[in-house]
């Protein structure tokens, strides 16, 4: 079964379409991270999957009902915008009436489980009006998996955590889906999503322009490969020869009397360019190979 199938979802607001037509699966298991610049459509594109925001066309299913659905609601994992956050109420109790509402009611032992697994296990009885921003985000993602959903959504999870909070929800990320849940969550922190999303869609202007597994998009972005060796210097009579070669094995030549370093179109090409070099009788002492990270893929974007 499909977590999610959107199809050809728009959102416009007056004549401008923020959400234009998106077509996307993200398979049930899946950490599916969803990138874009400030303003691409994500929120709005969650927004209507989660039954904040109508389309204004196109259709969706989550878990293979079509939505918006009350049906499906207790499968379903939101986190909250913080600021929704009822700052009267205690961590629990909010965990409790909240979960109330979203169709199953749990007990004081399963809120307590879920307060220390996002790090608030000290926290159960404090007023909501005295968390700091970090914990109002931790109680976010308890929120969100309180009622043991199926498909779980979170945006930017981690986004003003310190470094530690942020490897904890990591974990608690990637444990949730060895539990067999899909979580579809946006994020600014590329390193993130490439430690912990197995797919992701990048989203621009309103519709998206690359989706695929890391390993995808890294193959797709492979005709950037950096190579950087470390030798001798090249003897005169062989510098002139072994440059013109090197010009047609790749592009971006940078060369010093120890170091060259030229970016390839495939791995094959670094042999060639190795061979090259003891053909021509120069000792290479390094050689260092630098592949295009989410970030350098998402900034050629
Ligand atoms: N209710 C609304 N009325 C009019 N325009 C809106 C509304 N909500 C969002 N927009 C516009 O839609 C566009 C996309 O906003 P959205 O919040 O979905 O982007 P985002 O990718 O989530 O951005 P960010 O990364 O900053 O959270 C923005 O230009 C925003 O101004």
């Amino acid at each position: 079964m499909k977590a999610i199938e959107t199809r050809f979802l728009n959102k416009t607001y007056g004549s401008t379409p923020v959400v234009d037509g998106i077509n996307l699966i993200v398979e049930e298991g899946e950490i599916f991270g969803f990138l874009g610049r400030n303003g691409a459509g994500k929120s709005t594109f969650i927004n209507m999957l989660t039954g904040i925001t109508l389309p204004t066309s196109g259709s969706f299913s989550l878990l293979g009902v079509d939505g918006p659905s009350e049906r499906i609601k207790k499968h379903i994992g939101v986190m909250p915008d913080y600021s929704t956050l009822f700052n009267s109420m205690s961590a629990m109790k909010h965990l409790k009436f909240l979960s109330s509402l979203s169709g199953r009611s749990v007990s004081v032992a399963e809120c307590q489980h879920v307060l220390k697994l996002v790090g608030l296990e000290e926290a159960g009885k404090k007023k909501v009006s005295k968390f700091s921003f970090g914990m109002k985000k931790k109680l976010g993602i308890a929120q969100a998996i309180i009622h043991d959903p199926s498909l779980i959504f979170l945006d930017e999870p981690t986004s003003g955590l310190d470094a530690e909070s942020a490897l904890h929800i990591h974990k608690l990320i990637v444990s949730l889906q060895q539990q067999g849940k899909t979580v579809f969550m946006t994020s600014h922190n590329l390193d993130e999503v490439e430690k912990i999303c197995s797919t992701i869609a990048i989203m621009k202007d309103g519709g998206i322009i690359k989706s695929g597994t890391m390993d995808e998009l890294r193959s797709y972005y492979r005709s950037a490969i950096t190579v950087q060796l470390k030798h001798d210097p090249i003897p005169a009579g062989e510098a002139q020869k072994l440059y013109a070669w090197l010009e047609t094995a790749g592009t971006e030549l940078q060369k010093t009397p120890a170091f060259t370093t030229i970016t390839v179109g495939s791995e094959l090409k670094i042999a060639e360019i190795i061979r090259a070099f003891t053909n021509c009788h120069v000792n290479i002492f390094r050689v260092e190979v630098n592949e295009p990270s989410l970030e350098e893929m998402f900034l050629a974007e």
